[in-house]
């Protein structure tokens, strides 16, 4: 039926690939957008578009399923209905979708294709006549035309008895036969076909009917197969009219089964929701959780698919039937292979190890215990993170890491209100859906870096999920149910405790992992990074050699660190550098082989020799790779004036050597501090002068000119290098008087002594603390002794064996017994009857 006057359509029309509905003239579909065909129509012709005409599009039906294809386009059905947009809805988030509602206009076949991409463009013949809707009903098919009225009459007569056997109220129907009188007859089979529940194989054959005889004999038959279907339905239901169930099972048999004019339609997603209602009945959820997702069911199914509460609404209930509520791993713990298996995985940290063991010892002898939330406390990589990760595995449990440096808003641990755009549920929640057990291993990473701000305070947040006492009824905002917490086994880390809220650290039990020794460190690079390293390179210890002095000269000259993650970097870079030189070697040797042969014996002198295997890296390998050393040992070359003096310092990236240097010129005594100082600090360097200035002429300390008071005529600037770090604390004390009393006696202090401790007005020495990562530090720069408050004796009983023999402790009671070690030979005034401590090993 080719129309060639009236209304038309675009001769050009953008094609949208549908592999779900079939829309016919007449009717109005959703159809939901999601391959990037249609993705691009959508994106650059309807919202892009001003004008109506860019608002009508052509909807090609039974497309196979477009994501199932790329580039080629699938074979195009030939008739397709012209339609007009009119209504897009979407947004881009989860990911981009849209919903467009259609509406269809008439018939066209598909002439050439002129484009296939961003989104298909064809050139179309239009098929039916639009002004049919412009005409009245009487004004249309009338009798008088033959075989073509009478079959449209007999449809007319079949839609009114169909419309009288439905199951509505009076005035639905009297509203229903007023429409079905004022529409045109040829435009009724399309719209009744539209209506009637029929498969889309069977909308296909209306829509390929052009012809309107054909038309209305293909509806036709299909609507007195459902008027059969009907009547066949009530009389089921008079037999048995207290079976409900049974009568709709029955029915659902029927190709054609429910009549629908009042759009109240449940196809697809009638059965979607089903699925989701038998989910939800699975997933063993608590029975209020249940009840709330009950709840949210009906609403959701009351809701059409535009709103964008649907999707929030389905978002929700997806995430509570994936929710682990009654599954978890069983606990495979065996106390011997826990030790085994630490051990193999780590090097060294005997006390960190023994505390882990002890706790998995107590979970096994009783598996409800409501336990201590571990907190390793120590520098970066000491291993914190990666004993957490065996922990799950000696448990046989599922490992989730959650990063919470920087966090500063309390909805990233506890969700936000569904009520917000974009809300989504907190990382704790979030976590259980991925590992899809309610029993995992939980690592909080760097719970010492989390932040505040407007947005709440995650740490408060937090406090609820670490308490074994309220956690079994965490409440995630985006949930708003209350979900059990208390099988997940928490293990927090952190660099300090210092920023770590006091709430929270006192629900957690503190194990410091200190840094490493040269010697630790040593081991552990052969024994876990460089097989480690070589792995991950593809290589082997038979192709790359790095021997322990070169371990060694990596650790003391391209590496400052408490940990053992620059070392690993470092092991990776000359990993790099031999898998070139083994690749190279693998194609010399190739192309010899090639050259070899008769055929170009010329080119055999040109080849490279293959490199020997194993590569073994030496010092000067070292160089050519790494560069130049990085750290000098230092400290002898910087003590070579009076005036200097070594420190130790402890930061959360572990301990440090500090040096204080001072100098004194002509003034009138003023004291000048550089080096980005604290309050603490400044006072200490205050304590320290005035404690001299009171010792002075006990110590035969002078100025420049002469006079009894050092600070007479004299201006004193004292100044910490790294001027760009931050420094506090109290433990500089004992430095700092040193330093002076080096610049005032013009004595050089001992290069290889290095110091910490607090001091007091009349001159004491008070502990500090850190004193093993400074004692560490110290090894680290070559220093031979370390002088201490004796108060911290205690703490030497942690050091490892191997740094007691190397090191001396000297432990001072006061800033007497300081000066007498400091300098060679002791100090002046300092009664040398004043008895000190030497200890060689306290273990
Ligand atoms: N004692 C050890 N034995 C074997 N390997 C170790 C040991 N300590 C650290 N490592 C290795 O060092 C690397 C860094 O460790 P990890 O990431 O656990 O450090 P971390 O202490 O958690 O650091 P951060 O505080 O920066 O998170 C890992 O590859 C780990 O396997």
């Amino acid at each position: 039926m080719e129309s060639d006057s009236g209304i038309k359509i675009p001769s050009r029309l953008p094609l949208l690939l549908s592999h779900v509905g079939v829309l016919l003239p007449g009717s109005t579909i959703r159809f939901s957008v999601d391959s990037s065909r249609n993705m691009h129509l959508v994106h650059q012709r309807l919202l892009k578009g001003t004008s109506l005409k860019s608002t009508i599009i052509g909807v090609i039906p039974n497309t196979k399923d477009p994501e199932q294809y790329t580039d080629d386009i699938p074979t195009l059905h030939s008739i397709g209905t012209a339609g007009i947009a009119v209504q897009v809805v979407g947004s881009n988030w989860p990911k981009p979708h849209y919903t467009l509602l259609i509406t269809g206009l008439c018939r066209f076949r598909v002439s050439s294709l002129l484009q296939e991409r961003p989104f298909v463009l064809a050139e179309v013949e239009q098929l039916d006549k639009l002004d049919q809707y412009t005409t009245l009903a009487t004004e249309g098919i009338t009798v008088e035309d033959g075989q073509l009225g009478e079959l449209s009459k007999k449809f007319y007569q079949a839609a009114v008895q169909l419309l009288g056997m439905l199951d509505m109220s009076v005035p639905v129907v009297a509203k229903f036969r007023r429409l079905l009188d004022s529409l045109p007859r040829e435009t009724l089979p399309d719209i009744v076909a539209s209506m009637i529940r029929i498969s889309n194989k069977e909308k296909l054959q209306v829509l390929d009917a052009v012809s309107l005889e054909e038309r209305f004999k293909a509806a036709l038959l299909l609507l007195t197969r459902q008027i059969e279907g009907l009547k066949l339905l009530q009389k089921t239901r008079k037999f048995r009219p207290d079976n409900a169930k049974r009568v709709r099972d029955f029915c659902g048999k029927f190709p054609g089964q429910q009549f629908s004019l009042d759009g109240d339609d449940e196809d697809e997603d009638g059965d979607d929701t089903t699925i989701l209602e038998r989910k939800m009945y699975g997933a063993n959820m608590p029975e209020a959780a249940l009840r709330v997702c009950l709840k949210e069911l009906k609403r959701l199914k009351k809701m059409p698919q535009s709103m964008p509460e649907y999707a929030l609404t389905r978002n929700y209930l997806d995430l509570m039937v994936e929710l682990p509520w009654n599954k978890g791993t069983k606990d495979c713990l065996d106390i011997r292979a826990a030790r085994a298996l630490l051990d193999n995985d780590h090097y060294a940290m005997d006390k960190l190890k023994r505390r882990v063991l002890e706790y998995l010892a107590v979970r096994q002898l009783k598996t409800s215990l409501k336990g201590p939330i571990l907190c390793f406390v120590g520098p970066p990589g000491v291993g914190k993170t990666s004993v957490g990760r065996s922990i799950a595995r000696t448990l046989g449990r599922e490992f989730h890491r959650i990063a919470l440096g920087g966090i500063c808003d309390q909805s990233d641990i506890r969700g936000h209100r569904r009520t917000y755009v974009g809300s989504m549920p907190g990382r704790i929640i979030n976590g259980l859906k991925t590992v899809g057990v309610n029993n995992p291993v939980f690592l909080l990473d760097e719970v010492d870096k989390l932040g505040k701000s407007l947005q709440g305070d995650p740490a408060a947040a937090l406090l609820e999920v670490l308490d074994p006492e309220q956690n079994h009824s965490f409440t995630d905002h985006y949930l708003n149910v209350a979900f059990d917490l208390s099988q997940v086994l928490f293990i927090a880390t952190a660099n300090t405790t210092a920023t770590i809220p006091p709430a929270l650290l006192d629900r957690m039990e503190v194990l410091q992992v200190p840094g490493y020794t040269q010697e630790e460190r040593v081991e552990i690079a052969h024994l876990h990074l460089i097989p480690n390293q070589l792995e991950q390179h593809g290589l082997t210890p038979q192709q790359l050699h790095i021997p322990l002095d070169t371990t060694r000269h990596i650790i003391s000259r391209y590496t400052r660190e408490a940990g053992v993650r620059s070392l690993e970097r470092k092991i990776g870079a000359i990993c790099r550098a031999v898998a070139v030189k083994v690749a190279e070697g693998h194609k010399v040797t190739k192309t010899k082989t090639e050259a070899l042969s008769p055929k170009c014996p010329t080119q055999q002198g040109d080849m490279a020799a293959p490199p020997e295997m194993p590569i073994v890296i030496d010092y000067m390998g070292l160089k050519d790779i790494l560069g130049p050393p990085l750290f000098d040992i230092e400290v002898s070359e910087r003590l070579t004036l009076p005036g200097v003096a070594l420190g130790l310092a402890w930061t959360p990236l572990g301990g440090e050597i500090m040096f204080v240097e001072a100098s004194r010129m002509e003034g009138d005594g003023q004291l000048t501090l550089t080096g980005q100082l604290g309050d603490i600090m400044k006072e200490s360097a205050h304590l320290a002068i005035s404690w001299l200035r009171t010792n002075a002429k006990l110590y035969q300390l002078t100025n420049m000119v002469g006079a009894p008071d050092p600070l007479e005529g004299t201006d004193i600037h004292l100044h910490f290098p790294a001027g760009a770090v931050t420094k506090d604390g109290p433990s500089a004390g004992v430095t700092i008087v040193t330093c002076l009393a080096s610049l005032f006696s013009g004595r050089l202090v001992r290069s290889d002594v290095a110091m910490t401790g607090e001091i007091t007005l009349r001159g004491l020495v008070l502990p500090v603390g850190g004193i093993k990562d400074k004692v560490l530090a110290a090894h680290r720069a070559g220093v031979k002794c370390v002088i201490l408050p004796k108060r911290n004796e205690k703490d030497l009983e942690e050091l490892p064996t191997s740094i007691c023999t190397d090191l001396n402790f000297v432990t001072a009671e006061n800033l007497n017994e300081v000066l007498n070690t400091a300098f060679d030979g002791g100090f002046p005034g300092t009664a040398s009857s004043h008895k000190f401590m030497q200890l060689t090993s306290k273990l």
